[in-house]
């Protein structure tokens, strides 16, 4: 199974959302960016190092909410998600295919990565 962290980013009362790109795994899914959990990492440290490395901005982590465990076949996944607020930077993609900044009622429209969908419904049973 492999650990992998994800961030519901704010940014003025949206939410990010980034599109996988055709080259990665599960190509052309909507999903939250993050990544693996690296050796010695806790995954708060885990959370903004991705997000810097993949979209090259600065977070500051709200709340964990529960980890959704899918398995793809090829393999299975532990995806631990974070609410996030926007800190600082521009949105650059360096691996993704798109983004973009929904209102939380749009959310569902998105043809998510499956490992994604109890999060997406967990967050929007928050009121927020
Ligand atoms: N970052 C991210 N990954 C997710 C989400 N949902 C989900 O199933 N995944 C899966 O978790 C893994 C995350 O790894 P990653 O994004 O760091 O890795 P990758 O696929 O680019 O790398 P790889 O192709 O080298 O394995 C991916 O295989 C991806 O399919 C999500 O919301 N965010």
């Amino acid at each position: 199974m492999i650990n992998v962290t994800c961030a519901i980013i704010k940014i003025n009362n949206k939410i990010l959302v980034t599109q996988r790109s055709e080259k990665m795994k599960l190509p052309l899914k909507w999903e939250f960016p993050g990544g693996k959990l690296e050796e010695g990492e806790n995954v708060v440290e885990c959370i903004k190092r991705e997000i810097k490395e993949e979209i090259n901005i600065e977070i500051e982590v709200v709340k964990q909410l529960t980890n959704s465990i899918y398995n793809y076949e090829i393999f299975t996944v532990n995806l631990i998600p974070f609410l996030s607020e926007y800190v600082s930077g521009e949105i650059i993609l360096f691996e993704h295919n798109d983004y973009k900044l929904l209102e939380k009622s749009e959310l569902l429209q998105l043809d998510w990565a499956e490992a994604d969908l109890p999060i997406v419904k967990e967050f929007l049973k928050l009121e927020l």
